[in-house]
């Protein structure tokens, strides 16, 4: 495709668009946000898309526009990514656009997934005007670490750290329940409950009997439960709450990383959340597997106990692992009752 001319106004409308797109989650989807617009250029409906399973950025304002009651027959769509032409979680994007009878797309970065590229050809075959191009190095900047995920056939990662000011996880005598407030956990809770899997080593296992499910405020079960995930070679006690009794419970008898995630991956997760405790979250610190950090930082003091993570082998300032604030997904901070939410991903 032949990258074409776009003016300022066009420009405009798709940098409203990447802005939408950043109010989703990241996780198994890349974000994506979509604006509709009138003849004169003047904006109708902004969509964007709320993470796996829910409608897609596309689909997300023509609802809106169906439920306003627009017209859509000189209509304009504007979209960070190529419209995807599969069924996956939820159907093709492509073929809603042209059921809806919008007749002009204008997307920026192309969608690289063998899966779910070729909407503008369809688009194109079934009579839109399509062109694609338009801020194309910003829309692919915004999903940079979710496409390197799809090159490696790997799931997404999002490491939660519950901590205090002095970066302690539990205390010296191994209590960590709770450092942060019912907010806080409850944010964390919203977390699980978008993951496909959330993973802890067997160490954490042991010391917490973790039930590992994603709970509303009232404590009940949400609908989609995640895969819960124990990662080691010791054995998972028969009697452990993460065996639960619906059979989505799994044990990885690994301390790899990688197999770990490519046996995930395998059984069809494509977002895992990792939970700690130290040692295996630092293992996926260590090999640079993880894709995102939810911190929520709690304001105690122990002096003393389980560090955030165990060993990150980094002997000189020089070697640090380095981090900035993402503004996505409702970050880059947010207070949480008495606590901080924390959000980063990595710096390239
Ligand atoms: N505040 C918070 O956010 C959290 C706090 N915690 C706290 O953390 C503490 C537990 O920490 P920790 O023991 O480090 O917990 P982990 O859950 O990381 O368990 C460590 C164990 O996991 C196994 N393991 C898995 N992957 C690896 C690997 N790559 N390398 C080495 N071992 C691996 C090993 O067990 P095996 O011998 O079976 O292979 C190891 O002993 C508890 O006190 C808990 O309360 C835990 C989670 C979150
Ligand atoms: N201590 C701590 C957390 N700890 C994490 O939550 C797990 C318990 O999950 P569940 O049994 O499902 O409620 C525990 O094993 C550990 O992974 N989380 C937080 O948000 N805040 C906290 O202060």
């Amino acid at each position: 495709m032949d990258p074409q001319p776009f003016g300022d106004a066009e420009r405009s409308l798709m940098r409203t668009a990447l802005h939408a797109a950043a109010r989703g989650p990241r996780g198994a989807n890349p974000l994506v946000g979509a604006v509709l617009v009138d003849a004169t250029g003047r904006i109708l409906h902004v969509g964007h898309h709320r993470g796996a399973g829910t409608a897609h950025a596309e689909v997300d304002v023509l609802e809106r526009a169906a439920s306003a009651g627009t017209d859509l027959r000189d209509t304009t769509m504007y979209v960070t990514l190529e419209p995807c032409n599969h069924w996956g979680r939820t159907g093709p994007c492509a073929e809603a656009i042209v059921a809806a009878g919008v007749p002009r797309v204008v997307f920026g970065a192309p969608d690289r997934t063998t899966a779910a590229s070729g909407g503008s050809a369809a688009m194109r075959a079934a009579g839109l005007d399509v062109r694609s191009g338009l801020l194309a190095d910003e829309a692919e900047q915004l999903n940079e670490r979710w496409g390197e995920t799809m090159r490696a056939q790997r799931p997404f990662v999002t490491l939660k750290v519950a901590q205090t000011l002095d970066s302690r996880i539990a205390a010296a005598d191994g209590t960590s329940q709770w450092i942060t407030s019912s907010s806080a956990r409850e944010h964390g809770h919203d977390v699980r409950a978008r993951a496909d899997a959330v993973l802890v080593g067997t160490g954490t296992v042991l010391a917490d009997d973790p039930r590992l499910t994603a709970r509303t405020g009232d404590g009940g079960a949400v609908a989609r439960q995640p895969l819960r995930v124990v990662m080691g070679l010791r054995p998972v006690p028969d009697r452990a709450a993460v065996r639960g009794t619906d059979g989505r419970f799994r044990h990885v008898t690994t301390h790899d990383p990688h197999s770990a995630l490519a046996e995930l991956y395998d059984a069809g997760v494509r977002h895992v959340l990792i939970e700690g405790g130290a040692t295996t979250a630092a293992a996926f610190l260590r090999v640079g597997l993880v894709d995102e950090i939810a911190l929520y930082q709690a304001p105690l003091l122990l002096g003393a106990g389980r560090a955030a993570f165990q060993d990150l082998r980094i002997g000189t300032l020089a070697g640090a692992s380095r981090w900035q604030l993402d503004p996505t997904g409702g970050g880059p901070v947010q207070q949480l009752g008495p606590d901080l939410w924390i959000h980063l991903r990595p710096t390239a």
